[in-house]
């Protein structure tokens, strides 16, 4: 047997959808994504599931190559699915040259997972300063410099500027850094999945034409 043939035989052996699993009835599921949305996350805060709130956010290159990372939800509102990170990392650029993504929630223990697809916009200069300030303290320190995804050239230069950002904030507690972006990504197309022990997997697709029209569901063979 190869290395490879252990990797292969390792995987297999992994088990998926051991359950307890959640139920869903999509003949019971609301008009409209979003109630069901905050219905499953609330799910999944109650059963445990670890960070919950961190969703993979995937954006594509001027190239049209993907890329994707996991970040926090910040807010769920009438607007959308809220998150944030600096504008000129890759995802900042990303968005700025094609403002659409799509989110994928994956709540394993429950063996559920929401895909959604959308535009993206960024928040205005208040929005965003604000947003950073209502961080704690360790997540101000780690973001003031605003160099997310440049080249670090030594582990050590990461202390260095926490302690000279934590001094800085110190001093003044109101400071973000200009290219702090907060994003709301506004769906068009939101899937709700759910695993069956049997495989018998239920998928329930919400599309819409645009923000502000109607919603239209229907299911998927999984
Ligand atoms: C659990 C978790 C939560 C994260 N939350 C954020 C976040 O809210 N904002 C952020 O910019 N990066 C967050 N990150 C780091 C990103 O995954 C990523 O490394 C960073 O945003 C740079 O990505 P980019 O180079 O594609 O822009 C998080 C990572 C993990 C594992």
């Amino acid at each position: 047997m190869t290395k490879d043939d252990g990797i292969r035989d390792m995987l297999r052996g992994l088990p998926v959808f051991a359950g307890p699993l959640a139920e869903f009835d999509p003949k019971a599921a609301p008009a409209e994504p979003e109630e069901l949305f905050v219905d499953w996350l609330g799910e999944a805060i109650e059963a445990g599931v670890h960070e919950p709130h961190a969703m993979t956010v995937a954006t594509v290159d001027a190239d049209g190559a993907p890329s994707a990372r996991i970040l926090i939800l910040k807010d769920f509102t009438s607007e959308g699915w809220w998150f944030a990170g600096t504008t000129t990392s890759a995802k900042g650029r990303e968005l700025a040259g094609n403002p659409r993504a799509a989110l994928l929630f994956f709540w394993g223990a429950q063996g559920r997972q929401v895909r959604i697809r959308g535009s993206v916009e960024l928040a205005g200069p208040r929005a965003r300063a604000a947003d950073f300030t209502a961080r704690p303290l360790e997540g101000r320190v780690a973001g003031l410099h605003g160099r997310q995804s440049q080249p670090l050239a030594d582990l050590a230069d990461i202390h260095t500027t926490a302690e000279g950002s934590r001094a800085r904030l110190e001093a003044d507690p109101g400071l973000a850094p200009d290219n702090w972006g907060l994003y709301c990504l506004s769906a068009t197309e939101v899937e709700f999945w759910q695993a069956d022990p049997d495989r018998r997997h239920t998928r329930l697709r919400y599309r819409r034409a645009h923000a502000g029209s109607p919603w239209r569901s229907e299911l998927l063979w999984p």
